[in-house]
């Protein structure tokens, strides 16, 4: 068990336990920009630190410290994302980000909170071995359902592909090279026959290592587009996917302080 004390700071993020009053909930998006927008919907909005790709502000609710901190893409910066806000003290990890959906029944705009992810990602393997889930915790996946229920969102509730990579990974062909390597082809419509819902990069690896560690992790995501119609987002319906899933895990996070 880590014996940071209150003053020292974690390799990475450039936290305290003291900068963090006593949070116990992190919310935990990709993109470094969300981390402040996410913030000034709380209550006593306040930067903390910002390395590389790690933003962190504080926020309340109800009178309670929450922090969020942005993990950048992919597994590798999120475990450490997550093994550094553990360090300090949090205990449940709300992970808000985008996604690309591959099902013809989920639209632009809708969210998705994940059950479980495929694990197509490095990290979560550093965490525990091929056989072990990456699955979210139940009562993190409850209260975004409860929260996306009293937004009046369009939310769908599965399983996620989780990748490494956006492009081979995700069976991408609008690229430099148009090609994916034989791994990879035909990954996306057998993904598809087994009721995956959509592709992000982050989930496998924050679930299984929060599973792992006995840790709650949960994770939704706003739909920028569906693979099966196009492959380019639009700016503006970007920024209300965006809106729409950063106030449903907001109010995720009020039940789980
Ligand atoms: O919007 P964020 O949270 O970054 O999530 C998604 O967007 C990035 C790829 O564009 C990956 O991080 C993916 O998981
Ligand atoms: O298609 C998408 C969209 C957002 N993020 C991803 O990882 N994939």
């Amino acid at each position: 068990m880590s014996q940071t004390d209150i003053k020292s700071e974690v390799f990475h993020l450039g936290l305290t336990k003291a900068m963090l009053k006593g949070a116990t909930v992190a919310i935990v998006p990709g993109d470094p920009g969300r981390s402040q927008r996410i913030a000034e919907l709380m209550h006593n909005p306040q930067p903390l630190a910002s390395h590389r790709e790690f933003n962190s502000w504080l926020g309340e609710l109800d009178g309670k410290a929450v922090v969020v901190c942005s993990t950048g893409i992919g597994g590798p910066s999120t475990s450490i994302a997550v093994e550094e806000l553990a360090q300090l003290g949090v205990r449940t990890f709300l992970r808000v980000g985008t996604t690309g959906a591959i099902q013809p029944h989920i639209n632009v705009g809708d969210v998705l909170i994940t059950t479980g992810s495929v694990r197509l990602d490095g990290a979560s393997y550093h965490f525990a071995p091929a056989p072990y889930p990456a699955v979210a915790d139940f009562d993190c996946t409850t209260a975004l359902v409860a929260a996306a229920k009293s937004k009046r969102a369009t939310a769908h509730v599965g399983i996620t592909a989780s990748s490494d990579t956006f492009y081979p990974g995700q069976e991408r062909y609008d690229t430099y090279s148009g090609r994916v390597n034989k791994e990879w082809e035909g990954s996306m419509k057998q993904w598809q026959a087994l009721h995956v819902m959509n592709y992000e990069m982050e989930s496998a690896t924050l679930l299984t290592m929060c599973a792992a560690m006995g840790l709650r992790a949960g994770m939704i995501a706003g739909v920028i587009v569906n693979r099966t119609q196009q492959e380019t987002p639009n700016a503006e319906t970007m920024k209300k996917t965006e809106n729409d899933s950063v106030a449903i895990v907001i109010e995720a996070a009020r039940h789980l302080l």
